[in-house]
């Protein structure tokens, strides 16, 4: 499992110097949907250029206009954007072709997606898709991604992301053992982040038998 380190609700300068301290224990930095509203594709521009050898992930939530928006999270570094499942299979597939022309890779985040959406989004067998229980579900039902939940997408590369806490890893390799584990304010709003991430990075390990 990598971690994809989600950095929200800072300033760009903030997020660098967060990520310089857990930089030892996280493999993919995501810059956050917050941050790119906020600060624009700067804050891809940025991070690529104080980290240039992480995968920088755009969770730029793309559900229309997919060449124009994922062309300029590649052109300013990104190695991942992400795309809403929910979008016409249309957006998703200009989404996958500018991905494909600059050699980057789709994120496909399954937030509300409709079982018959998430059949028709089994063709795009390149992609990562994105099991999300998002920050409105937490903050107003109370809800976390605890991986409990069988994904339709168990063959294919898998992320979760919501809420994941230390408690959570367990039940996740358990269950959605995925590809990519997304965490974000369990480090970011950690005491101590070095701290807090070293020990994800060391939960992960174990459960992976190393
Ligand atoms: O995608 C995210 C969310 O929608 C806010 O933009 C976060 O990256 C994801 O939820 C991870 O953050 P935490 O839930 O704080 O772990």
């Amino acid at each position: 499992m990598n971690i994809q380190l989600a950095l929200d609700r800072l300033e760009i300068a903030e997020a660098i110097e967060l990520t310089r301290k857990v930089e030892s224990s996280i493999d993919w930095i995501e810059v956050g949907t917050s941050l790119i509203k906020e600060f624009g594709v700067a804050s891809i521009k940025e991070m690529k250029q104080a980290f240039p050898n992480k995968q920088i992930v755009a969770d730029i939530k793309t559900i229309d206009n997919a060449r124009y928006e994922f062309e300029l999270c590649f052109d300013a570094g990104a190695d991942v954007a992400t795309v809403m499942g929910v979008s016409p299979i249309v957006t998703i597939d200009a989404c996958m072709e500018v991905a494909n022309r600059y050699q980057k890779k789709v994120m496909i985040d399954l937030l509300n997606t409709s079982a018959e959406q998430k059949r028709d989004l089994m063709k795009y067998t390149d992609a990562i898709f994105c099991e999300h229980v998002s920050k409105d579900q937490q903050e107003e039902l109370g809800s976390q991604n605890h991986g409990t939940k069988q994904s339709v997408f168990s063959g294919f590369q898998v992320a979760a992301a919501g809420g994941i806490k230390l408690e959570s890893i367990g039940d996740l390799a358990r269950s959605l053992n995925p590809a990519v584990v997304i965490i974000g304010s369990a480090i970011t709003k950690a005491e101590n982040p070095a701290e807090a991430a070293a020990q994800f990075k060391q939960l992960i390990l174990q459960s992976e038998g190393k």
